[in-house]
C-alpha cells in the first residue's frame, strides 16, 4: 500500500519532498510510520526515559541497570528505554546527574546512542536536513553549544570526527527542522493541564519528507505509541506534492512567516501567504483607523519595514505600530479570567473596534467563549450565542482548512449540540412545531455526522478519538429521536385525517336525513326537475333555505 501512494522527489525550492504516486481519495491512508526517536523539546523539562512523562527531579531515580537513564519511579513500566539503549548507556562515561541537571541533552544524547546500537537508523536521521550553515553562530547555535554540545563533549560519546563535523549542532538542527510535536498518552482521561509541558517531539524520517503549505492537503494523526498516520485531507491528484502545515492554522501571515523562517529556514509562498486578505478571511487584518472603512493588511516590505496597507484608503502603516496593538490585545487576553464570560464578551466587543472580527486573536476568543458557553446553563441566549460563534468560526475554517480537519470537527461538534438543545427547548415552549423541530434536528444530524467522520481519523484513545465514539452514540440517539418524532407526526396527521373524515361522514348523514325529511314534507310541491340533486346544492344548508323559499314561491 505505502509504496503505491507516494514517492520522494527533489526540487531547488523544496529540497526533497513527497508527491502522490497515484490519485489519492480524501481520507485515504498515505503512510503510517513509527517514531525512530521521541524526546522532550530541546529546552523542555526533564522526562522519564521509560514513560516520557515529566519528572519531579527531587523524587526521580535512575535505571537500576545502566544507572544513568532518568526514571519517574523505580517501578515505571514505560517501554521507551530499550535494552539496546540501556546496554549502550552502560558503556558511556555519562552520569545520570548530568542528565537531570541538563534535560536539553536528553534528546540529542539518545540520537547519538542510536548511532552506536542502530547505525542504519542513525544514518537515516543524520541525512536529514539540518540547515547547519544557516544556523551557524545564531542565538540558537550558541544556546545549544552551552546546553548540549559542551556537556556532551565531556563524555566519550563523540569521536574526533563527530567533533570536527559538528555532529551535535547538526543533530540539534535536525531535531528542530524535522521533528513533529506528538502528545503523550493520557490514560487518566482528564484534560492535559499544561499542553506545553506535555508536548513531546518525535522524529519520523518518511513523514519528514513532506513539505509545508499553509493550505495543506494531508492530515496527521499520532496515536499513543507515537506512530503517525498520514491521510489525504482532500482528493490529491497523481504527481501533486503532498503538504502538511508546519504552523498553526490560527496564526496570521506575519506569525507563520516568522516561525517558518526562524524554525525551518524558508519563506512560504503558498496561496494563503501570497494573499494579503488570506483567502478572504482577513485573519490578520486590523480596522483602518484613518478611514474606518477598510482593513489594514500585512503586505510588502519597504526599507526593512513590513508595511500594513489599508484595503480602501491605501494608507500604509509601519509594522511596529501594528505590533504594539497586537501585543496590547494579547496582554489583555492573558489577563482575562478564563471563567468569566461577561469579561470575555466585553473584551471581545472592545477588540472589535481595532481588529477585523476574523482576526486570529478574536478567533481565539471565540473558541474560548464557545467552550465557556458549553459549561454554562443552557439558556436560550447562551445557546444562541454559542451557535452564532460556532457559525462565525466555521466560515473561517471552511476557507483555511479544506477537507478533513480537527479544528472544524471540534467546532461542528459544539455547534450541533447547541442546535439540538435549543430546538428542543423551543419545541417544549411551543415556539416551533413538529416539522421545524425535525428540520433543526436533521441539520444537527448532518453537522454531527461530518464532525464524527473527521474525528474518526484520530486514534481511539486520544481525546478526539473518544469524542468520535461519543459522537457516534449521539448520532444514533439523534437519528432515533428524529425517526420517532417523524412517526408521531405521521400518526397524528392520520388521526387528524380520520377525525376530519368522521366529521364529514356525520355531517353527510345529518344532511341526508334532513333531505329525506324535506323531501317528504315537500312531496308534490317540487317538480321532479326542481333540481334538488342536480348540482348538489341540496347538500348545503343554503340550498335548503332556497328550496324553502322556492317552495314558498
Ligand atoms: C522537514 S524538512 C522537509 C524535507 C527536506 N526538504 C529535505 O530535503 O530533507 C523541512 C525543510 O524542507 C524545506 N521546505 C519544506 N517546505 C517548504 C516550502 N513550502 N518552501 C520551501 N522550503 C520548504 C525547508 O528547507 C525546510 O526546512
Amino acid at each position: 500500500m505505502t509504496a503505491k501512494t507516494y514517492k520522494i522527489t527533489q526540487s531547488d525550492s523544496l529540497g526533497r519532498y513527497m508527491v502522490a504516486k497515484r490519485q489519492l481519495k480524501q481520507g485515504e491512508l498515505i503512510l503510517k510510520e513509527e517514531a525512530v526517536l521521541v524526546g522532550p523539546h530541546l529546552n523542555g523539562p526533564a522526562r522519564c526515559f521509560k514513560c516520557l512523562k515529566t519528572i519531579n527531579l527531587l523524587m526521580c531515580s535512575f535505571c537500576n541497570q545502566c544507572n544513568t537513564a532518568l526514571m519517574c519511579t523505580n517501578e515505571c513500566q514505560g517501554k521507551h528505554h530499550s535494552d539496546d539503549e540501556c546496554l549502550t548507556l552502560r558503556t558511556q562515561k555519562i552520569k545520570g546527574q548530568i542528565l537531570a541537571e541538563n534535560p536539553s541533552v536528553i534528546f540529542p544524547l539518545r540520537c547519538l546512542l542510536l548511532g552506536i546500537y542502530n547505525p542504519g537508523v542513525y544514518e537515516e536521521i543524520i541525512s536529514m536536513e539540518s540547515h547547519l550553515e544557516k544556523r551557524r553562530n545564531t542565538p540558537i547555535w550558541r544556546r545549544h553549544k552551552i546546553s548540549v554540545e559542551d556537556i556532551l563533549k565531556d563524555t566519550n560519546l563523540l569521536t574526533p570526527r563527530d567533533l570536527q563535523e559538528e555532529v551535535v549542532q547538526k543533530i540539534c538542527g535536525i531535531l528542530d527542522v524535522n521533528s513533529i510535536e506528538v502528545r503523550p498518552a493520557n490514560p487518566s482521561n482528564l484534560p492535559i493541564v499544561d499542553p506545553e509541558k506535555q508536548c513531546l517531539r518525535g522524529l519520523y524520517p518518511k513523514v519528514a519528507m513532506i513539505a509545508h503549505n499553509c493550505l495543506p492537503n494531508a492530515y496527521l494523526a499520532a496515536d499513543d505509541n507515537f506512530s503517525i498516520s498520514v491521510y489525504a485531507k482532500v482528493d490529491i491528484k497523481e504527481e501533486a506534492p503532498i503538504f502538511i502545515n508546519y504552523t498553526n492554522v490560527l496564526q496570521g501571515n506575519q506569525e507563520r512567516q516568522l516561525s517558518l523562517l526562524e524554525g525551518k529556514y524558508f519563506t512560504c509562498t503558498c496561496s494563503r501567504c501570497r494573499d494579503p486578505s488570506e483567502l478572504g478571511t482577513e485573519i490578520s487584518s486590523l480596522i483602518c483607523h484613518k478611514c474606518r472603512k477598510g482593513f489594514l493588511r500585512y503586505t510588502e516590505l519597504e526599507e526593512n519595514f513590513q508595511l500594513w496597507k489599508c484595503s480602501e484608503c491605501k494608507q500604509c502603516f509601519k509594522d511596529f505600530l501594528i505590533n504594539l496593538a497586537i501585543e496590547e490585545a494579547k496582554r489583555r487576553i492573558d489577563d482575562l479570567d478564563p471563567t468569566d464570560v461577561q469579561q470575555m464578551e466585553n473584551l471581545y466587543k472592545k477588540l472589535l473596534l481595532t481588529f477585523h472580527p476574523n482576526h486570529y486573536l478574536l478567533l481565539g476568543l471565540k473558541q474560548a467563549l464557545v467552550s465557556l458557553y458549553s459549561k454554562l446553563p443552557p439558556t436560550k441566549s447562551n445557546l444562541n450565542r454559542k451557535i452564532d460563534l460556532c457559525g462565525r468560526l466555521m466560515s473561517v475554517f471552511g476557507k483555511l482548512e479544506p477537507g478533513i480537519s480537527r479544528i472544524k470537527a471540534l467546532t461542528m461538534y459544539e455547534l450541533q449540540s447547541a442546535i439540538v438543545d435549543i430546538s428542543n427547548k423551543q419545541y417544549r415552549d411551543k415556539e416551533i412545531g413538529d416539522e421545524e423541530l425535525i428540520s433543526e434536528l436533521q441539520t444537527a444530524e448532518k453537522i454531527l455526522k461530518d464532525s464524527v467522520k473527521y474525528l474518526l481519523y484520530e486514534p481511539p484513545k486520544s481525546p478526539e478519538g473518544r469524542m468520535a465514539q461519543m459522537g457516534l452514540n449521539e448520532l444514533k440517539m439523534l437519528r432515533n429521536s428524529i425517526q420517532s418524532i417523524q412517526q408521531d407526526l405521521v400518526v397524528s396527521k392520520e388521526q387528524q385525517g380520520d377525525k376530519k373524515a368522521e366529521i364529514a361522514r356525520r355531517l353527510k348523514e345529518k344532511l341526508e336525513k334532513n333531505r329525506e325529511k324535506t323531501q317528504k314534507s315537500c312531496e308534490g310541491v317540487i317538480t321532479p326537475d326542481g333540481g334538488d340533486g342536480e348540482n348538489g346544492k341540496s347538500a348545503k344548508p343554503g340550498g335548503k333555505k332556497r328550496n324553502k323559499k322556492k317552495t314558498v314561491t
